[in-house]
């Protein structure tokens, strides 16, 4: 019987298939009810025939290929949606996401609705050869979901919940990468109900980043969607109305000193 299943959304990456299936169930408290499926989107880079032979080696893996749709966050929702455990991880292929790290979160799930792996903790280093560009755009990101939740790590692509969890969450928004945030706030999970996670986050070695000026723009969609989600129509035009004149008021105070 399988109890935990760990998803991980995949295109292009058949290198790192291998890898982070063996380091995966080496690292397992519980190999024989883990099932690990990848989520790809019609790569056609071998990924599918490398899977197979894992689980000719007895490895519990699957890959399921989308050939109609696209995208990391819906891709986990398909394989939240399919999975057969009721502990359920989602994890980066590229193994930017510590596959040891993974019994953590199965252990913490199992006392919490959700888990979230975080890079800010002072037991654990962002490596340092992660991009500047990535660290301002990442921390720019993070604030602006500051008043959506108190977590430390709201981007972060490592993360567990509860599949009776998962099914409660309604109208989720699958475009994009930040599918853990939406299901933070849509799952109704209360603040008690969270656990993070600490995780050294890696540097991609093999294949790129799939991280676009779309991927960005999905997500600020995605924070007008939350907003309104959270705090209702009225009090986000009540808030932007607030900002507006507080503006106002900082352009006359600066002309005012100017003239
Ligand atoms: N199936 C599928 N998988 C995808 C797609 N786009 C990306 N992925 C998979 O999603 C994972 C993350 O993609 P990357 O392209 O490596 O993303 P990143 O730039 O490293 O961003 C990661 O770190 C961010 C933290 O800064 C996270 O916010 C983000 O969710 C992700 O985990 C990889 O396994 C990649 O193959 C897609 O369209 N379809
Ligand atoms: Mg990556």
């Amino acid at each position: 019987m399988v109890d935990f299943s760990v998803i991980v959304p995949a295109y292009h990456e058949h290198d790192n298939i291998r890898p982070l299936t063996t380091r995966l169930f080496a690292a397992l408290d519980e190999p024989k009810n883990t099932e690990l499926i990848f989520v790809d989107d019609n790569s056609r880079d071998g990924s599918v025939e490398e899977v197979e032979k894992l689980k000719a080696e007895g490895y519990n893996v699957e890959i399921i290929v989308r050939t109609k749709e696209r995208g990391l966050s819906s891709a986990v929702v398909r394989g939240f949606t399919d999975a057969n455990g009721q502990y359920l991880v989602c994890m980066d292929a590229d193994l930017q996401h510590p596959p040891e790290r993974v019994p953590a979160f199965f252990h913490a799930l199992k006392a919490n609705a959700f888990v979230l792996g975080t890079r800010y903790s002072p037991e654990v280093a962002m490596d340092k050869d992660w991009p500047f560009f990535r660290r301002v755009i990442s921390a720019g990101a993070r604030m602006l979901a500051r008043p959506l939740t108190t977590v430390s790590d709201p981007m972060s692509g490592f993360f567990g919940i509860q599949k009776d969890y998962f099914l409660k969450a309604n109208n989720v928004n699958a475009q994009g990468f930040k599918i853990a945030l939406d299901l933070l706030i849509k799952a109704q999970i209360a603040p008690s109900s969270i656990a993070e996670v600490p995780f050294s986050f890696g540097v991609r070695t093999v294949g790129e980043s799939k991280l676009t000026g779309k991927v960005m723009l999905y997500y600020v969609d995605q924070l007008k969607e939350l907003y309104l989600y959270k705090f209702g129509a009225v009090t986000c035009v009540l808030v932007l109305m607030l900002l507006a004149v507080l503006a106002v008021l900082a352009l006359v105070y600066l002309a005012s000193l100017v003239v």
